[in-house]
């Protein structure tokens, strides 16, 4: 929330009003005076509802009474106050255990590629093992994603919570103990299954038991969690690394720790009030939500749900599969674009490439140990992290539309620059100077590039030369060992000891002296994608959807998102062999350009609406539901006063009566 537009909302008018407000109530027994100063009972009575937090609450609105205090004082008084009574501490709890599910997401995702470093050879994996025990998690992950929405809508999101922990705990037993590669698909599978369930089911909990003022931050975290997981992985990768017989075993068994942490936890968590409404479980939905807010009233927000669950039944109008309904009813097909468009630009825009590229990226700049490239790409999901935690603290200060449009031109001028880093890097390609013959045929195709660019690209060859100072001797283009692809099938690169006289082994990269600007665009794009590109696909459609379409709105933008991620990841060597690596980035940055438009034509803002309002911003045409958002710079800010929500905002003070 921004505090410096806040100061503005809290005009005289509106003080005013507030003012007015809490006199005609102020015999209401169990009310608390902003104006007046509270007794010290309602001071001690307050603070312990509240927690040790409040302690200074109830002493500034003490202050505002003083008849010289300042209205400035009272509005901060105010302010003060509403914030501390509409957060209490529970709601972080809830959102820390849910992120677990992010966390496990992130790292269960991210700790394969250094697992398979010691797999591979422990387990003499052929290339398409390893390519199969990788793409099936994230295949399992879109298929249980969108049934994640069926679970979601039937049990509950407390349950699938439960269910995504149970299969973590599981996938991870198995995978730990597996006695070869047959067990470890299965493995695979089943933590793909739990991936694909929390990462549609985590966002929407968050969001659903979020004061709206939190909303986008408390989701965002999620989004942190998923980052954090996937530098712990890199670490966990690079600690273990050096326990060559069964180091993979403990990679991949770890994350059962904060799986069986959130399995514990949601034991005792409760479930979303929203869900229990529509549910017509209401005196629960009642329980749950004066247990997750607090000191506060909650009959306003109680019935402004239950009043657009009973509306939205009537708009959303005739029966059939969720889907079919949404797909029938413009607001609903409007944000589901909006949604799964979101989710297929950030995968489109090709994080998962440039964070599975940047060892090689490392490499290509001249870091040429194989341990000190895993430490090194550790920093970039470090990277990864800290610049998500910059979208936490900025998405309800910018809002989400600004945040994600600032983000992807960002993330479009980065690719751009990765791509002209390699393009300068390709025509000062060095040239083959050596050709030694093939001992087994005579002819192998390597022999006869006479450049190290197209020798790269083709995945069966390999760059070796020998470096002195920064001049390259005896440059040769030799086909790769099938079975590692660290090492050349035959010559000075088939053989470590061989490699030691400043004789390197280039795979999948040229030596260049452009290598720095590579660098930079991987460092500008990490900056650029992780506060916005990252989390708000899955913070904003948290939000966008009706409840009754919620859980299926979230399963399909999650499918989306997990599909692309494979279409993306599978297809980047044949792009980059077929249009080479800067042809490949430039196609990537011109698709974060399209996402430009398609996000600032058709996505509007969402800050701190309440869930309910949200399904009438899309009710314009699409494509004209962000350009004609009207209530950009328009300030919201809900201000509970004697227990209960209010709306106040410049251009409509009345809300408050
Ligand atoms: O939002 C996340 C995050 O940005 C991750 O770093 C990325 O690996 C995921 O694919 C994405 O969905």
């Amino acid at each position: 929330m921004s505090r410096k537009l806040v100061d503005h909302d809290y005009n005289l008018r509106s003080m005013s009003n507030l003012m007015g407000e809490r006199w005609k109530k102020v015999n209401d027994g169990g009310e608390r005076s902003l104006i007046k100063a509270p007794s010290n009972a309602s001071i001690s009575s307050q603070g312990a509802a509240a927690g040790a937090s409040t302690a200074g609450a109830p002493a500034a609105a003490g202050a505002a009474s003083s008849s010289s205090t300042s209205t400035g004082d009272l509005e901060r008084a105010a302010r003060k106050q509403f914030q501390q009574d509409v957060t209490p501490g529970f709601v972080y709890i809830l959102a820390v255990f849910s992120a677990l599910g992010g966390f496990l997401f992130g790292y269960d995702s991210g700790v394969i590629s250094g697992a398979m470093l010691l797999l591979k050879k422990e387990l003499h994996l052929s290339a398409l093992w390893q390519e199969v025990l990788i793409s099936s998690t994230v295949a399992a992950a879109a298929l249980s994603a969108l049934l994640g929405g069926f679970l979601n809508g039937l049990f509950g999101r407390r349950v699938c919570i439960l269910l995504a922990s149970f299969f973590f705990t599981v996938g991870g037993i198995v995978l730990s103990t597996a006695p070869g590669k047959e067990v470890l698909l299965a493995g695979r599978l089943i933590v793909g299954v739990g991936l694909g369930i929390a990462s549609m089911t985590v966002p929407v909990y968050i969001a659903e038991a979020s004061p709206p003022h939190l909303r986008g931050q408390l989701v965002t975290v999620n989004t942190l969690f998923i980052t954090g997981g996937q530098f712990t992985a890199s670490l966990i990768d690079g600690a273990f690394s050096y326990l060559r017989r069964d180091g993979w075993r403990y990679m991949l068994g770890l994350s059962v720790f904060p799986a069986v942490l959130q399995f514990m936890g949601f034991l005792f968590l409760p479930e979303s009030p929203r869900w229990l409404i529509q549910r017509g479980l209401t005196q629960k939905a009642r329980r749950v939500l004066s247990q997750i807010r607090g000191n506060q009233n909650i009959d306003e927000e109680y019935d402004s749900i239950k009043n657009s669950i009973e509306e939205e039944e009537k708009d959303s109008g005739g029966d059939g599969p969720v889907i079919w309904r949404m797909l029938t009813y413009p607001p609903t097909r409007r944000a589901l674009l909006v949604g799964c468009g979101l989710q297929m630009f950030q995968q489109l825009s090709g994080i998962n490439i440039v964070m599975y590229y940047s060892a090689t990226i490392l490499q290509m700049s001249g870091v040429r140990d194989d341990r000190l490239a895993i430490w090194l790409a550790g920093l970039t999901t470090l990277t990864n992290f800290l610049f998500t935690l910059l979208g936490v603290w900025l998405v309800e200060r910018v809002g989400r539309r600004k945040l994600i449009l600032g983000s992807i031109v960002g993330t479009s001028l980065s690719l751009s620059l990765l791509a002209v880093g390699f393009l300068l890097s390709a025509q000062h390609s060095p040239p083959v100077t050596f050709h030694p013959s093939d001992p087994a045929t005579a002819n192998s195709t390597c022999s006869k590039y006479q450049l190290c660019e197209p020798c790269m690209l083709d995945p069966g060859c390999g760059f070796c030369y020998r470096e002195n100072g920064s001049e390259l001797l005896a440059s040769s283009c030799v086909p790769v060992n099938k079975a590692s692809m660290e090492q050349a099938a035959w010559g000075r690169c088939s053989n470590s000891t061989l490699m030691k006289d400043r004789t390197y082994w280039a795979y999948n990269y040229c030596p260049t002296s452009f290598s720095w600007l590579v660098l930079l665009g991987l460092v500008f794009y990490l900056a650029a994608f992780a506060p916005g590109m990252g989390p708000m696909p899955w913070t904003i459609n948290s939000e966008i959807y009706p409840l009754w379409a919620r859980s299926t709105g979230n399963a399909c933008a999650a499918g989306t998102n997990w599909t692309f991620n494979i279409l993306v990841s599978l297809t980047f060597l044949h792009m980059a062999q077929y249009f080479t690596y800067y042809g490949a980035f430039f196609l990537y940055s011109s698709l974060a350009l399209v996402g430009f438009f398609f996000i600032y034509g058709c996505l509007p803002e969402t800050k701190a609406r309440r869930l309910e309002e949200i399904e009438a911003l899309f009710e314009n045409q699409l494509c004209s539901c962000g350009a004609s958002d009207s209530d950009e710079g328009r300030q919201v800010e809900y201000i509970r006063v004697k227990g209960s929500n209010y709306h106040l905002s410049d251009n409509d003070a009345s809300d408050v009566d």
